[in-house]
């Protein structure tokens, strides 16, 4: 599986482009950073690699890639529903029994190290915790492209850093993995780094 982006270029109607030639093989098992300036276009291309829009310029190719998921910015879950619910449903949606669904949210849980509050209510999460959650059930729901936009945005340092050491268990084999980040430490988690601004006027 993989995702190949071929001489990419986008820009909205007549506006400016906001990158082009980008060149680039996504792989599994890999989790890459997608950094650059405010407005240079990483959410865009976020959209494009799910298939949202179409690149103004250049391919993406997806070889292999059935299930697209995504976690933005803001985490949201039902408030009254347990951190453990929101990682077994995927897995239920999935096909997994109810008993062999909670065994894989508990792992899941634990990985993110979400073990200690399984049985707590949504509303009741930190926001270092929800955003971890919103990685697990990301994870749970077993995406082949997992796309993940401003992870640590909303986060303090502290929370930040959480969420961080969390992405770096997200490389799993069978996803490929982007996320979006001005955060230098988010970077540092990950395995690969895209950088628009090296794109912005067509270069490398
Ligand atoms: N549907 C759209 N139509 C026109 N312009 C758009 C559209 N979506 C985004 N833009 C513009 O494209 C530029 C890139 O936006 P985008 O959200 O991809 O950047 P970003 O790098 O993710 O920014 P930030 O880091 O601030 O979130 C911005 O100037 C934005 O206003």
């Amino acid at each position: 599986m993989q995702v190949t982006l071929d001489a990419v270029g986008h820009r909205f109607a007549e506006g400016p482009w906001l990158f082009r030639g980008l060149s680039q093989t996504l792989l599994p098992a890999r989790v890459y950073a997608l950094t650059g300036p405010s407005g240079s276009g990483k959410s865009t291309l976020l959209s494009l690699l799910a298939g949202w829009a179409q690149p103004t310029q250049g391919r993406i190719r997806h070889d292999g890639v059935d299930r697209v998921g995504w976690v933005f910015q803001n985490p949201h879950g039902v408030p009254g529903r347990t951190a453990r619910d929101h990682v077994a449903l995927p897995l239920l949606a999935r096909g997994s029994a109810p008993a062999s669904a909670d065994l894989d949210a508990a792992s899941l849980l634990d990985r993110f190290g979400l073990g200690g509050v399984a049985d707590q209510p949504f509303r009741s999460l930190s926001g270092g915790e929800a955003q971890r959650l919103m990685l697990a059930r990301g994870v749970a729901a077993g995406p082949s492209l997992f796309l993940v936009d401003e992870p640590t945005a909303q986060l303090d340092l502290a929370t930040g850093k959480e969420v961080n050491v969390a992405l770096g268990q997200i490389a799993t084999e069978g996803t490929i993995v982007v996320v979006a980040t001005h955060d230098s430490r988010t970077r540092d988690a990950c395995t690969d780094h895209i950088d628009l601004h090296d794109y912005q006027d067509g270069r490398p």
